[in-house]
């Protein structure tokens, strides 16, 4: 009983959500380019020769070219000072072209990631970790909002409507990339919300109350099946690279075979990690929209003017 192996939770299929939001952008990112001949333009920017980061950036690159987008592509060796991180920023704050910045994290680690990120023009500031972007979600204010956590919001409508007022979420990690901004996220669709962590002193018992569970602790198989409330949606943001029969692969936070009785789930890979990188170029076609200036573009509806 209880964890019956006759029902089978749904997968959220964050592979297919992605490409779907991908085709919208494509689109739009055509109409735009009609209505004002410029098109949206991303600068990624990777510090050093970290080989996972070299395969996202990568990836990031394809899928913005994809897209119809422009884009910029800034290599830099590892022993970059700096004082060379940031007057790139700095030009590519003031570069026309340029509508996105994405500094790849984690920066070696000589450098200071926080003051890199400070020092990108908030309005440009397409992984949405700039303070001023932080205090806008916080206050519900149009701002550019995280990748990571922007997708799993798409990713829990997709599952359980628009409406989500009142569901009790519970969150498993306080970071400033994941945590702390689904927090704000779930907030301001009125849900009732719950933060757990490496401190909470009864972590289990409180994932068995949540109607959504969020997990981004990097912990393989760290939520076990009987931390699920049956029906429960559950968004794994967890990547971990394990060793499995002398082979790599990767897994969730969650232990995915023992969630047979929730509602839906997010199976790693094929859940959040695809729809964090579709959400980067959706930040980057809404940077754009408001930078353009008089007359209102669509999506520019609060007339974002700088
Ligand atoms: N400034 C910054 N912004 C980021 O958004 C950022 C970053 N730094 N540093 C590294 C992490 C990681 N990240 C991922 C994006 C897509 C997948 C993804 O598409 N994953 C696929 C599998 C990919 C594979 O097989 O390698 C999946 O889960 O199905 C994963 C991870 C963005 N990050």
């Amino acid at each position: 009983m209880g964890m019956d192996r006759f029902i089978r939770a749904a997968d959220i299929d964050g592979k297919q959500l992605a490409t779907e939001l991908l085709e919208r952008i494509k689109t739009d990112v055509e109409i735009l380019k009609a209505e004002t001949g410029v098109v949206p333009g991303l600068a990624v920017v990777l510090v050093g020769d970290d080989p996972a980061s070299a395969v996202y950036v990568a990836s990031k690159h394809r899928q913005t070219i994809a897209a119809g987008m422009k884009s910029f592509e800034h290599r830099l060796q590892a022993g970059t000072t700096q004082n060379d991180l940031l007057s790139l920023v700095h030009r590519l704050n003031v570069d026309q072209q340029v509508h996105g910045i994405l500094v790849q994290l984690p920066l070696p680690s000589h450098l200071d990631p926080n003051a890199v990120i400070q020092a990108i023009n908030p309005d440009k500031d397409v992984d949405g970790f700039h303070v001023s972007n932080a205090g806008r979600l916080a206050t519900g204010s149009p701002g550019l909002v995280p990748c990571t956590p922007l997708g799993c919001m798409m990713l829990i409508k997709n599952a359980l409507g628009e409406h989500l007022s009142g569901s009790h979420a519970v969150i498993v990690g306080k970071s400033n990339i994941v945590g702390k901004p689904m927090a704000q996220m779930l907030m301001n669709a009125h849900c009732t919300v719950t933060v757990v962590h490496s401190q909470t002193r009864n972590t289990a018992d409180l994932c068995r109350t949540a109607d959504i569970l969020v997990v981004a602790a990097g912990r393989p198989g760290l939520v076990r099946g009987d931390w699920i409330k049956p029906g429960a949606v559950v968004i794994d943001v967890g990547i971990n690279r394990i060793q499995e029969d002398g082979k790599t692969k990767f897994v969730g936070d969650v232990a995915y075979g023992e969630a047979g009785h929730a509602r839906a789930i997010t199976p790693v890979p094929g859940g959040v990690g695809p729809m964090t990188i579709a959400c980067l170029l959706s930040n980057t076609l809404t940077a754009f929209r408001r930078h353009q200036p008089w007359p209102l573009l669509p999506g520019n509806e609060q007339g974002f003017l700088r």
